[in-house]
């Protein structure tokens, strides 16, 4: 299909969903006549140790629940206290610790206790990941926020302190030459899912060099969480080419390579070495490249998306949650989806993040204004995008690549009040925008002044994103947004906030708008259809999907993205919507015993059935121990 008349199709596709949201979304969970074997089965787990090791194995070990005649079959009697627990007691115990530092999970950071809980969840990880998860994912709006953001951003500032044992694998710049053999080091001999990062940018927190790696496993924690990847099989990588951090650089205690960073063709260089590697020992592993500086975020992008399985989580992921949650405005304000091309959008921040926010939003306007040059162009004048230097037009000097299809024309602007540079508070006094959207990292930044002149925006409903992370840097807080600019807005942060008490028996809702509700699906979809690559249409897929599931009830209520309750249904759902993409853009080659032409066959429902039965669980498996 050619990519035009895929796009009008996926236009007339999104408007149907989104008239149809029940529909679309609440697919009903029978199984009919197709059934499918899950990624494991009932099958028993071999191991090939005893004894001491398997309780010292994370992945085996099962504390107090391995019943008596395991005990017997693989050699514990005697090395575990008398008593079998269900795994259900195991977890009672276990929480009975944890809830002694129970205060307000949900505060992030700003909870006294949040770290000594991630410390308590990160010593389970690191000796039973199956009661690990079965605590994560039961829990998993309390728990998010420790063992992903915001806490994680604190775990990897404060990394060379809390340091115990490894997890994951480490690539420097000292491995030149060697990556290729260093990959066999890692135990497991499937890896479906990598996340990587080279530190450079962690959150809005800088360049945090290898400290950087808790990024990398609170996101795979998501992945096994919400997308039910078997924690076996992923596989958090760090690529230390060294830090631009001058306190990291001094610090004696820092565990990374302390020299500055490679730039240029050795960078690239290290990046292809270590894609190579991957992809050879695993050729069918998703790779997601997360919290890369915007300078290389999107040249690696661009240098391996047509040939690897890979996607940058921070620009495209960030691209569908922020579509889904503009859409989402738009119809919170009792107004039609097609209405989104009339919205005035003011973006500060002009990184990764927001580039790519905007590429997809223009491109999102554009489709639904007819799909030619002169749309896409029309959906241009509605981003105005201030930066560190504020306003961006075509008289920036050296001006971003990135950001010139967004630089403002200098007579338009002048018609506006306004000039290159102009300050956030003037851009949004002057342009009254529907929606202002923060990937600044600047916490704060949307100031009582800025808020202020939002109350004379031509919107009936405001939309504020502050989706800057972590929560101290969120460009202003849920309570600030609701008390300043009014009971009637919508709101969304990066980081999780609570509700505020509007004081009139109504609840300001807080929205979070996080690419946590995207990658785990897009990641799963990719896996599942054997995709060789992540197509801008699967990803689009995935940001209408999430759009797609919401009410219009609860949109007008100002909810406009689910509960992280949800996260295992809606992930669900997007990888079903991205595995139905690239079965019609004909890239599913298939997953196992799935192959292309079966897949072809599936229905939608049985998409989602196939998806569901793939997704592991955290049961413990029965151990069948064999001789190596
Ligand atoms: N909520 C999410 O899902 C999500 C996803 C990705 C990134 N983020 C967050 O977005 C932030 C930015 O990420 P990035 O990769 O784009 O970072 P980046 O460093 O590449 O970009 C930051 C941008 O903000 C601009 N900026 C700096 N000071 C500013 C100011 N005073 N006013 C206006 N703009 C200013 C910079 O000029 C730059 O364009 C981070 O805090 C990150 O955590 C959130
Ligand atoms: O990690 C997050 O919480 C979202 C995003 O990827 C970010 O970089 O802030
Ligand atoms: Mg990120």
């Amino acid at each position: 299909m050619s990519n035009f008349s895929h796009q009008i199709r996926a236009a007339s596709a999104l408007i149907n969903r989104l008239k149809h949201p029940r529909e679309f979304s609440r697919i009903p969970m029978l199984m009919r006549s197709r059934s499918f074997t899950t990624i494991e089965g009932d099958r028993p787990t071999i191991v090939h140790k005893r004894s001491l090791d398997i309780l010292h194995d994370p992945w085996f070990n099962k504390g107090t629940s391995f019943s008596m005649t395991e005990r017997d079959r693989l050699d514990l009697r005697g090395l575990l206290p008398p008593s079998v627990m269900s795994s259900e007691q195991q977890i009672e115990r276990f929480m009975v610790d944890l809830k002694r530092l129970e205060v307000h999970a949900r505060d992030g950071p700003s909870d006294p206790n949040a770290l000594a809980k991630w410390r308590i969840l990160n010593r389970l990880h690191d000796r039973n990941e199956t009661m690990y998860y079965k605590v994560l994912i039961a829990n998993i709006e309390e728990y998010a926020p420790i063992v992903y953001t915001p806490t994680v951003g604190l775990v990897c500032q404060n990394y060379s302190g809390l340091f115990r044992r490894p997890r994951g694998m480490y690539f420097s710049a000292e491995d030149r030459g060697e990556m290729m053999s260093m990959v066999y080091n890692w135990p497991a001999d499937q890896v479906d899912m990598i996340v990587v990062t080279d530190g450079s940018r962690i959150l809005g927190l800088g360049d945090l060099g290898v400290q950087g790696i808790g990024i990398a496993i609170g996101k795979l924690d998501l992945y096994v969480a919400a997308a039910g990847i078997n924690p076996q099989r992923v596989l958090p990588v760090m690529i230390d080419v060294g830090t631009n951090n001058e306190k990291l650089l001094k610090d004696p205690l820092y565990l990374g390579l302390q020299e500055h960073r490679l730039d240029g063709d050795e960078y690239v260089a290290v990046i292809d070495e270590f894609m190579n590697a991957v992809f050879t020992r695993w050729p069918n592993v998703i790779v997601q490249f997360e919290d890369f500086q915007s300078k290389w975020a999107f040249k690696l992008l661009q240098r391996y998306r047509s040939t690897y399985r890979m996607f940058n989580d921070d620009v495209q992921g960030t691209a569908g949650v922020a579509i889904a949650g503009l859409l989402g405005a738009v119809r919170g304000q009792g107004k039609p989806m097609i209405d989104f091309p009339k919205q005035k959008i003011v973006v500060a921040g002009a990184g990764s993040a927001g580039i790519g926010v905007l590429n997809s939003a223009r491109k999102t306007m554009a489709r639904m204004l007819g799909n030619n040059e002169s749309a896409f162009e029309s959906a241009r004048s509605q981003f105005w995008v201030v930066d560190a230097k504020g306003l961006i037009t075509e008289e920036r000097e050296n001006i971003d690549p990135d950001a010139l299809p967004f630089a403002r024309k200098v007579k338009e602007i002048q018609r506006q009040g306004l000039r290159e540079g102009a300050s956030l508070v003037e851009v949004v006094r002057e342009v009254k925008p529907d929606v202002l959207l923060g990937l600044s990292a600047v916490g704060g930044l949307f100031s009582k002044e800025v808020l202020e002149a939002l109350k004379g925006s031509t919107s009936t409903r405001p939309a504020i994103f502050a989706m800057s992370n972590p929560t101290k840097n969120a460009e202003c807080t849920a309570e600030e947004a609701f008390s300043i600019v009014g009971d009637n807005i919508i709101f969304a942060s990066g980081s999780p906030f609570n509700d505020v008490d509007l004081g009139n028996g109504h609840i300001g809702h807080c929205n979070q708008g996080n690419n946590m509700y995207l990658f785990p699906g897009i990641g799963l979809g990719a896996l599942l259809s054997g995709s060789r690559i992540i197509s801008d249409g699967m990803l689009q897929a995935a940001a209408e999907c999430l759009a797609a599931y919401m009410t219009e009830e609860q949109v007008l209520d100002g909810v406009i993205y689910p509960s992280t309750s949800r996260i295992r249904d809606i992930t669900k759902e997007v990888a079903a919507a991205v595995v139905k993409e690239a079965i019609e853009e004909d890239l599913a080659e298939g997953y196992r015993e799935m192959d292309a032409r079966e897949l072809q066959k599936l229905s939608q429902e049985e998409i989602v059935n196939f998806v569901k039965h793939n997704m592991w669980s955290p049961e413990y498996p029965t151990l069948v121990y064999k001789d190596n």
